[in-house]
């Protein structure tokens, strides 16, 4: 049973997409998901502009996910009214009042501290789509390159869990076997250099995650 919902196929979600060229990319890989972060101190931040020329490029059935840390709500605002983006992501201390009244779905980003009581932390994000669990380095919000203790993730998660950390083609297919997951996510994994992809890594990356079995499968 994955985490969250009893999935066959797990999903694929490349963030920090900067270019057309890495959308695209990504899109042929058969990936899932792309994530655009529009947090200004990411190497990975994009402006709403460039952000609307990688959109506007997506073929269908590709969710685009909006990443935010602590935005300002009437600055999200306004970013969404210029912006389609499918799913809002929120990566800082948001509240769940202030995930809540976009209208657009959205996942809750939780960094997870060594020995964390994940369930407790999920609970209160009960209006999330799901839950993204990624890895607590203090000061850094998101694409800290680095995995977490993945045994801390709730067995029976009463959200569909996105997996996320210092994954990459080469480590992905066991975090899957372990935690089962809805969902993984990646950055700097299949990157050449910070908020540039490597096509040929997110292949990989989808590759693995495709190939990877959970027992009993
Ligand atoms: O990617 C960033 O630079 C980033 C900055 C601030 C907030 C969130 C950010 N990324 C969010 C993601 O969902 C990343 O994919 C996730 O943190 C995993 O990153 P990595 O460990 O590099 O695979």
């Amino acid at each position: 049973m994955a985490r969250g919902m009893n999935v066959t196929v797990v999903r694929s979600k490349i963030c920090g997409i900067t270019r057309i060229e890495d959308a695209l990319a990504a899109v042929e890989a058969g990936a899932d998901a792309i994530g655009l972060v529009f947090y200004g101190k990411s190497p990975r931040a994009v402006s709403i502009e460039q952000a609307a020329a990688i959109l506007q490029a997506l073929p269908p059935f590709v969710t685009s996910v909006g990443l935010f840390v602590d935005m300002p709500r009437d600055q999200l605002q306004q970013l969404l009214q210029r912006l389609p983006l499918d799913l809002l992501q929120f990566h800082g201390d948001e509240s769940p009042a202030d995930c809540e009244g976009h209208g657009r779905p959205y996942i809750k980003a939780l960094r997870v501290r060594p020995g964390e009581d994940v369930a407790a932390a999920m609970a209160p994000y009960a209006g999330a789509r799901g839950i993204l669990l990624d890895t607590f380095v203090e000061g850094v919000p998101g694409g800290t390159g680095a995995s977490f203790d993945w045994s801390l993730v709730p067995e029976n998660a009463a959200k569909p869990i996105i997996l996320a950390g210092g994954l990459d083609a080469g480590n992905v297919a066991t975090a899957i076997r372990q935690v089962r997951p809805y969902a993984v996510d990646v950055s700097g994994g299949v990157e050449a250099s910070k908020g540039i992809k490597d096509a040929g890594k997110i292949r990989a990356f989808v590759r693995a995650v495709r190939d990877a079995r959970c027992d009993g499968d």
